[in-house]
């Protein structure tokens, strides 16, 4: 302890150590603060060594490759054909250059040999409820054109449909596909499973294609994961176990009571219904914020069970984090890109600090508007089906807390400046464990699609000087373009970012203008399905293809940006043309054209 102050050199070397902590502490309590106390703690799910072993090809098959044109999902989708340590053994023998990378045909014999292709273990499966034309179809469908290609987008259903195979169920250890009960519909090309929040707007489409036996499979199988693993997985991947997706279980259960009155089905869904709502007001996705007059509300956000790089994109997410200095800060990266994709809208600068860093991204410290409506909708919805079923106590208990969230909304996110509904950042919040204090600066005032979702809930639409004052700050966001309602008016190059307009969004706005029984929101929304129905028409006649995305800036030009390229299919684009075709019709003498 002597020798520091007989060092001549201490007192340079201890004023050094002095302002190197200082730094340190100071740059740790500041980013403690931002990221409200540190995010990359939290439970992690166990991921498996098959999962393992597949990341270790994928990042072979890229230094092998290179980066055109390469898919990192496809080799996490791959199943083995036989046990995993055989496979192991082969792939580690490969002979090798110093990079890592492999001869491309050894890679090719490699996988002919030991794995099956991607996508062979959830085979096609015919929707026994499909007919070619079916009864009482779109009705207020006048237009010939209109009416046949109506009838091939219902067709697609059936390029869609799929149910897993015997070999998973026999052999699940093989493959990252989970064992399903029934059949399902997948979003198509890459997403070659099912997935949580897609599902609604492709039961909305069954809904008007009255396949009422599809749309009840799919939710039959979202209630198994909900059994098996206590919410909706993102997706039916192993690699999916640790994040869910927008809650719309109920809202699914809901539209299918509502056509078929399967009271059966809601019996059965309830008590997944009452485990998906602890999941997401419970431990690490619950906050307490406490309002400028002192009440406190408990509020949700996306925040994912994991801190690496998400298999399906792991050589994507390593670049990613690659400039960040510490492995520390890069497993807090890693939360933050799960967790955004826990949220659908991967990726976008509705959830980074600096809209041009995605290495920023900071999902965890933000409360946003659209989940918890979600929410909202999920506890009227249960507080409805327990009077169906006879459950006073859980209607009672679920009619307060979508009250307590209905007043949560208003306090923490309207923004009477602007009306619009604001996500709020938990930054430069005074709590860690307790209740952060609401401060009008943290809301963001960013305009995004989501900040108009709430109209979509009862509780908002039925206000008719509500409805009035957001339809006029929706006119005058931005968002509103020739081919549709814009995500943001950010043009970043992320996927959830200008110009891209996606169908869940353009619809529950649309709905939501439509539920407030306004004529004025009414004109506005159908204004909206009419180009929102035009640009996938032409695209589609262009392309012979529904598409993920659209390019909202010109009628009939497709969406693009984020990681992967645009693909085609396209489950919720295919569900919500037909559901405003269902809702608007199409005159004979309209003009289907741009
Ligand atoms: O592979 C990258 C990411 O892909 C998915 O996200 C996108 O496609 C989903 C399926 O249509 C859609 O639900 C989501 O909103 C899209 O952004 C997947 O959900 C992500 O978890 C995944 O990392």
């Amino acid at each position: 302890m002597a020798i520091p102050l007989q060092n001549p050199k201490f007192p340079f070397s201890f004023f050094f150590i002095f302002i190197i902590t200082i730094i340190f502490i100071f740059s740790s309590s500041l980013m403690a603060d931002s990221a409200t106390c540190s995010n990359s703690d939290g439970p992690i799910k166990p991921s498996t060594p098959l999962i393992s072993f597949l990341q270790r090809l994928q990042s072979t098959a890229l230094k092998t490759l290179g980066p055109t044109n390469f898919d990192p999902k496809l080799y996490v989708d791959l199943p083995l054909k036989s046990d995993l340590s055989t496979a192991e053994a082969a792939f580690d023998k490969l002979p090798r250059s110093p990079n890592g990378s492999v001869a491309a045909r050894d890679l090719d014999g490699f996988i002919e040999q030991h794995l099956d292709g991607a996508g062979s273990d959830l085979v096609a499966a015919e929707p026994g409820d499909f007919v070619p034309v079916p009864e009482g179809f779109l009705p207020k469908v006048k237009s010939k054109e209109v009416r046949a290609w109506a009838l091939e987008v219902h067709s697609l259903w059936k390029n869609l449909s799929r149910k897993v195979s015997d070999e998973v169920k026999g052999r699940p250890g093989l493959h990252t596909l989970l064992p399903l009960p029934g059949r399902v519909v997948i979003p198509g090309s890459r997403f070659r499973e099912v997935y949580y929040w897609d599902s609604y707007w492709v039961i909305r489409g069954l809904l008007a294609s009255k396949m009422y036996e599809t749309a009840k499979s799919i939710v039959n199988n979202l209630l198994s994961l909900v059994n098996e693993h206590g919410f909706v997985l993102n997706g039916a991947r192993a690699y999916y176990t640790n994040r869910s997706q927008p809650p719309l279980l109920s809202a699914m259960i809901l539209e299918i009571y509502k056509r078929t009155g399967d009271l059966a089905l809601v019996k059965r869904a309830f008590p997944s219904l009452l485990k998906e709502h602890h999941f997401w007001n419970s431990g690490i996705h619950k906050v307490v914020i406490q309002d400028a007059e002192g009440c406190n509300h408990v509020m949700s956000r996306y925040y994912a069970m994991w801190n690496k790089p998400r298999p399906e994109s792991a050589t994507i997410d390593e670049e990613t984090a690659s400039k960040l200095p510490s492995a520390s800060l890069k497993e807090q990266l890693y939360r933050e890109l799960a967790s955004t994709a826990e949220s659908g809208w991967d990726f976008s600068t509705r959830w980074m600090r600096n809209a041009s860093d995605l290495a920023t991204l900071a999902t965890t410290s933000i409360i946003p508007v659209d989940l918890n409506v979600y929410i909202l909708q999920m506890e009227l919805n249960i507080a409805f089906f327990a009077r169906l079923i006879g459950d006073h106590s859980a209607a009672e208990k679920f009619s307060a807390a979508s009250q307590a969230r209905h007043a949560a909304i208003n306090s923490i996110f309207w923004n009477a400046k602007m009306d619009q509904w604001l996500d709020y950042w938990l930054i430069n919040s005074n709590s860690c464990k307790g209740a952060h204090s609401w401060q009008g600066q943290n809301q963001n005032e960013n305009i995004f699609a989501s900040n108009f979702i709430p109209l979509w809930i009862e509780f908002f639409n039925s206000d008719g000087a509500l409805v009035k004052k957001v339809t006029k700050s929706l006119q005058n966001s931005g968002l509103l373009r020739d081919a549709g309602i814009a995500t943001s008016l950010s043009n970043s190059g992320q996927q959830w970012d200008f110009p891209n307009g996606w169908a869940p969004m353009q619809h529950m706005i649309v709905e939501g203008l439509v539920r407030s029984g306004s004529k004025e929101a009414r004109i506005l929304a159908e204004d909206i399905a009419v180009k929102w129905i035009r640009t996938n028409y032409a695209a589609y006649k262009k392309t012979g293809a529904m598409h993920e995305k659209y390019d909202v800036e010109a009628c009939g030009k497709t969406g693009g940006g984020g990681e992967y390229v645009p693909q085609t299919g396209f489950g919720w684009s295919n569900g919500v043309v037909l559901a405003f075709l269902e809702e608007f019709g199409w005159p004979q003498d309209r003009e289907i054209g741009c």
